[in-house]
C-alpha cells in the first residue's frame, strides 16, 4: 500500500526503502525520539519527503491531494485535541468538517462501546481523564472511517487491561473490514502479539522488518 523508496526527512528520520501491505498491522517501535512519530506523518502527508518518494497505491504520495490523502489515511496523535463542549461535539467535529452527515445518536453510543468509554453523550469533554480523551479521540476516528489508521500510541495512558481490548477492536475492525493499521506503541508484548509486520526506527533510521 506504501511503498518508501531512498526517504529522507531533514536529519530526522531515514528510510532506505520500505513496504507497508494492505489489510495488515504494522507496528512501529523504537525509543523516544527516534522518530516514530515523523514515520506516521510522512504517511499521511502532512510532512513531506525532504529526499526520496513515498508511493501510496503505485502514485508518488506527490501528485495526490493531501487533503483527499487525509480522508483515506487518519493519524490518531499521541495528543490529540479535545474541543470544548459535550461527547458527542467531539465524536462528530471530524465528520462536520468534512462536510458529511451526522450519524444517530444509537451509531455514536456503539462507537463510545467500541472504545470503551463509559460516558453519555452529552456530557462535557473537558472533566475526561487522559486515557478517556485518548479513547473519545479514538471513536472520532473510528468514524471518519478511513482505509488506513495511523495511530501513534493510542494507549500511552491506558491501563493494560483497556489497552488489551482497545487493541484487540482495532484488530478485528482490520480482519473484518479490510483495513491497514499502523501502529506506534512502546509495548513489545503488544507488538510482538499482535502485528504482522515490525518495524524499529534506531537513531532516526528505520531499516525494515524486524523479529522481536
Ligand atoms: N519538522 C521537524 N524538523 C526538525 N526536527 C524534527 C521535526 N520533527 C521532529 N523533529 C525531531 O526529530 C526527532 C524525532 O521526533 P519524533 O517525534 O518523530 O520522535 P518519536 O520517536 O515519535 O518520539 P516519542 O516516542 O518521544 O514520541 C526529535 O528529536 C524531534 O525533535
Amino acid at each position: 500500500m506504501f511503498e518508501f523508496i531512498d526517504v529522507k526527512f531533514r536529519n530526522v528520520l531515514e528510510v532506505p526503502k520500505l513496504f507497508i501491505e494492505k489489510g495488515k498491522i504494522t507496528t512501529i517501535v523504537g525509543a523516544s525520539g527516534s522518530g516514530k512519530t515523523t514515520f506516521l506523518k510522512l504517511l499521511n502527508k502532512m510532512i513531506s519527503p525532504t529526499q526520496g518518494r513515498i508511493l501510496f497505491m503505485g502514485t508518488d504520495l506527490s501528485q495526490i491531494d493531501s487533503i483527499a490523502h487525509r480522508r483515506r489515511v487518519s493519524l490518531l496523535s499521541q495528543n490529540p485535541v479535545i474541543f470544548e463542549g459535550n461527547i458527542r461535539d467531539n465524536l462528530t467535529i471530524g465528520l462536520k468538517f468534512q462536510g458529511k452527515p451526522l450519524p444517530s445518536d444509537d451509531l455514536l453510543i456503539d462507537i463510545l462501546e467500541r472504545v470503551r468509554l463509559q460516558k453519555q453523550l452529552n456530557s462535557s469533554a473537558d472533566t475526561l481523564s487522559g486515557g478517556e480523551k485518548q479513547r473519545l479521540a479514538l471513536g472520532r476516528v473510528l468514524l471518519l472511517n478511513p482505509d488506513v489508521y495511523l495511530l501513534d500510541e493510542p494507549c500511552s495512558a491506558l491501563d493494560e487491561v483497556t489497552e488489551e481490548l482497545i487493541i484487540e477492536m482495532m484488530a478485528d475492525l482490520v480482519k473484518k473490514n479490510g483495513k491497514t493499521l499502523v501502529l506506534v506503541t512502546h509495548s513489545k508484548a503488544i507488538a510482538k502479539h499482535y502485528s504482522d509486520t515490525i518495524i524499529e526506527v534506531i537513531d532516526g533510521k528505520c531499516s525494515g522488518e524486524v523479529h522481536l
